[in-house]
């Protein structure tokens, strides 16, 4: 039995993933952990990381970047694998993360759903195959999501990067906001419970391709990171992604 510490356990995706765990017998919730512990729990919750005393085989991280600090102190301390999916980090913290894998194995991706990894390598393909159409994100949200544009939204535009080297360019407005040729526009759309939906617009002369995905539950997630947690328990340290797990 995998022993699993939940970093955000009130949030929204914490308590999918709290129900999650109780629901698959591969996993023990040993305990959480909340900025506010304001409501009864059958599992021990915590309102700092640093406060807990039980040891786990992996903490699975769906919070908010200001944890960070104290999550990989806590990490480091007690040697416990990480598999971080919350977003909004600067490029700062990005870097602290990939420090910490040096010495503790981390999986991180700020999407654990299959479709968007494959997405990724669809992405990847067609930036290559269209390199001359101008390329467009669309990500929509639900109205309480913190960070914009989203996660997955810079992923996909840094798989474009990586392949084009274009310019990002994040949502136009004023007298003077033509498109620029060597430019990724990404624009982010609120409202409602939008669970998350990623577009990229490849648009050419006379003709468009674009590459979707939606997602339909937070369940999805939920099920992604215990994959994640399941295959980074007894690796060795280092930074992994969907990409070492997913077969393309
Ligand atoms: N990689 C992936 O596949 C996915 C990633 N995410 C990411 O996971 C993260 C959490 O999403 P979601 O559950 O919807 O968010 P919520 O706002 O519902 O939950 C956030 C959690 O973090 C805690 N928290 C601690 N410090 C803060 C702070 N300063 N501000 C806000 N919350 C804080 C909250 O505690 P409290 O409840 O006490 O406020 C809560 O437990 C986000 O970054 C989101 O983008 C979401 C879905 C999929
Ligand atoms: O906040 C969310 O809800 C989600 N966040 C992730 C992101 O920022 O890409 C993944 C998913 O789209 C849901």
């Amino acid at each position: 039995m995998i022993k699993v510490i939940v970093n955000g356990c009130l949030g929204k995706m914490g308590k999918v993933l709290t129900k999650s765990i109780f629901d698959d017998e591969a996993f023990e919730l040993v305990a959480g952990v909340s900025r506010e512990i304001n409501e009864t729990t059958s599992y021990n919750a915590y309102s700092n990381i640093l406060d807990i005393n039980e040891k786990a085989d992996v903490i699975i991280d769906f919070s908010n970047p200001t944890t960070l600090k104290d999550m990989l102190t806590y990490s480091k301390k007690t040697k416990t694998p990480l598999v971080i999916a919350t977003t909004g980090y600067t490029n700062e913290e990005l870097n602290m993360i990939s420090e910490h894998s040096k010495e503790v194995p981390v999986f991180h991706s700020s999407n654990m759903s299959l479709g968007v990894n494959l997405m990724l390598k669809l992405v990847e393909i067609s930036a290559k195959a269209l390199s001359n159409f101008d390329i467009e994100i669309i990500e929509k949200h639900h109205n309480r999501k913190v960070d914009a544009p989203s996660g997955t939204a810079l992923m996909l535009a840094n798989e474009i990067q990586a392949v084009l080297d274009n310019e990002f360019n994040f949502g136009r407005h004023g007298k003077n906001a033509k498109r620029k040729e060597n430019e990724i526009g990404i624009h982010a759309v609120r409202g409602g419970t939008i669970v998350g939906d990623h577009s990229v617009i490849f648009a050419g002369k006379d003709e468009i391709v674009e590459l979707n995905h939606t997602a339909l539950s937070k369940e999805i997630f939920a099920q992604g990171s215990l994959q994640a947690a399941k295959f980074i328990v007894n690796k060795e340290n280092g930074y992994y992604n969907m990409k070492d797990i997913v077969s393309l």
